[in-house]
């Protein structure tokens, strides 16, 4: 008894002075102003807005609330460093990318803290997110030193063709709140390779990560302009957004957050006809057939669901279940769900953070609530947690069953830790559940028949398929999403990295 009490409170000293030197330490990367032009700055206006520790409901600090002037600023200090640095070999381009890459990795520690201090989830989720986002910098600083173009025989004997691959300008980012570092780094490393310069608008709840980059990128020697951050709040991220979707300089917006925001941004960008890579929402089906190792799928279905508590656009949505199996998955599911952890991301064992904000758990209890009224059986969680102070949005991991097409939880995605079941018969009509929708991002099926697999595969309206596999995002995969769900691919072999390079066709004449 004595050697337990010990060891626990040894192993929780060990968490609260790791957890101290990275709260300390990241305040280094923090100077509560924006980043322009290689320089630290307040906003035009004077003001500033608060962000705030979504666990506990504390402020963290604030930062600038920009607005149009800021954004067209920082636009026209990008715009000249955009001539000197697509005047850089991509070599060059690749080794100041690789520094940057370097110090990401060399502050883990603190990054993470930050993330977690402003985002919630789980410290060891945030120290993934550290390691992925800066994957996106590497990959795309090999990916920038092997453009090439394509030479042809022209229509007649005197003529050759050639293609030229080359940096489109300035580009602007808006970015969303759940993945704060990576969803920037894949616009921006791939960006900043082909030769382009980023003016980014962070997502409002989350904007320290951001400007926590930018800190890093000046230390790793990226040239003022080549990478700017103008923050806003909520209220004014339409200025900010009109600004980088209309000012002719900019050549390209890439978006990743809702799709009603990004049909917005869509439509401002076609004033100018803009270059768009949009990353929208999904509603992601995930199917398991008769054929299926179970556990298999429930590991799959934890890990995939429940990252960052639900919220990520390509957490699974709609979870289909062949009859036959249906009744032995969900109580699995309903087993290792019941040993889930919720607490603050910073506390050891956490498996799910806070939500977001207020709206994210009304959300959630809407969901429910149809769902319930609809004759869905809640058969683990349906409730909302109170953790410390019970300032945060802190909600069980719940799993509801007995769902038909007319639900809440079929139409929407849910974005939170809520697992949605539906029963089905036969290969044809899942497929055809699955593609009942107007987004297609994502989608898993687990079945152990080869030819079944080839099949759905095939046939989802995706732009991503795990098949027995949970884990769909890697700097090597091309990412993106169908119909509703975007336009452009991001990192993959070659697809990333084209979205920032306009062609060019040169035709020579030999005579
Ligand atoms: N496909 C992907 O890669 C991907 C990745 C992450 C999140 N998402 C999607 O994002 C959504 C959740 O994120 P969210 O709620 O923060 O989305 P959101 O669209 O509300 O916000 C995303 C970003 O857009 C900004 N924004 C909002 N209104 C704007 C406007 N009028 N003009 C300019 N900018 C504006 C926000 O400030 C934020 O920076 C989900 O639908 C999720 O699926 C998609
Ligand atoms: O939430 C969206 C991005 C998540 C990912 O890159 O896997």
């Amino acid at each position: 008894m004595h050697l337990l009490l010990s060891s626990q409170i040894a192993r929780t000293l060990l968490s609260l002075s790791s957890r101290a030197m990275s709260l300390s330490s990241y305040k280094s990367l923090l100077r509560e102003k924006a980043f322009v032009n290689g320089q630290w700055v307040n906003a035009a206006n004077g003001e500033s807005f608060p962000v705030y520790n979504p666990a506990n409901g504390e402020l963290v600090c604030k930062v600038p609330d920009m607005g149009a002037a800021d954004a067209t600023a920082a636009i026209a200090h990008a715009q000249v460093a955009f001539e000197a640095w697509r005047g850089k070999t991509p070599s060059q381009r690749a080794a100041l990318l690789h520094s940057w890459e370097r110090l990401i990795q060399d502050r883990c520690e603190d990054l993470a803290a930050l993330m977690t201090l402003e985002n919630g989830k789980p410290l060891a989720e945030s120290r993934g997110e550290v390691a992925y986002g800066a994957s996106f910098i590497r990959w795309f600083a090999e990916e920038g030193i092997r453009v090439t173009g394509q030479t042809l025989q022209g229509p007649t004997p005197d003529k050759r063709i050639f293609t030229l691959k080359q940096p489109q300008g300035v580009c602007g980012m808006i970015t969303p709140w759940n993945f704060p570092a990576a969803m920037i780094t894949r616009k921006a490393g791939a960006a900043l390779a082909a030769g382009c310069t980023v003016v980014i608008k962070p997502a409002e709840d989350t904007p320290l990560t951001a400007l926590a980059l930018c800190q890093l990128a000046a230390d790793a020697l990226l040239p003022p302009g080549a990478l700017n951050v103008v923050t806003c709040s909520r209220s004014r991220a339409a200025e900010v957004g009109r600004v980088l979707t209309t000012d002719p300089a900019v050549k390209h917006v890439s978006f990743t957050g809702s799709t009603d925001t990004g049909k917005l941004l869509l439509a401002q960008a076609s004033s100018t006809v803009k270059r768009v890579t949009m990353e929208l929402g999904g509603n992601a089906p995930f199917i398991v057939f008769d054929s299926a190792d179970v556990d298999k799928a429930v590991a799959g279905l934890i890990q995939a669901k429940f990252r960052n508590t639900g919220q990520t656009c390509v957490c699974p949505n709609r979870i289909f279940l062949q009859r036959r199996v249906s009744q032995k998955f969900l109580a699995k599911l309903c087993e290792r769900v019941a040993e889930m952890k919720v607490g603050d991301g910073f506390e050891a064992g956490t498996q799910l953070g806070p939500l977001i904000n207020a709206a994210a758990e009304s959300k959630l209890e809407r969901l429910l609530a149809d769902a319930k009224q609809r004759g869905g059986r809640v058969l683990a969680g349906g409730q909302s947690v109170k953790v410390g102070s019970g300032a945060g949005h802190f909600f069980q991991p719940t799993v509801v069953s007995g769902l038909g097409r007319d639900s809440a939880c079929f139409r929407e995605e849910i974005f939170g830790p809520l697992v949605a079941a539906f029963e089905f018969d036969s290969e044809a009509d899942v497929v055809e559940l699955a593609n009942d929708c107007r987004v297609g991002l994502a989608g898993y099926f687990y079945s152990a028949d080869v030819g079944q697999c080839w099949r759905v595969a095939e046939q989802l309206n995706v732009g991503m398929v795990g098949v027995n596999e949970s884990m769909v995002s890697s700097c090597i995969a091309p990412f993106g999403g169908w119909n509703e769900s975007g336009l452009g691919s991001e990192s993959g072999v070659g697809y990333g990295i084209e979205e920032y390079l306009n062609l060019k066709t040169v035709v020579l004449n030999l005579a």
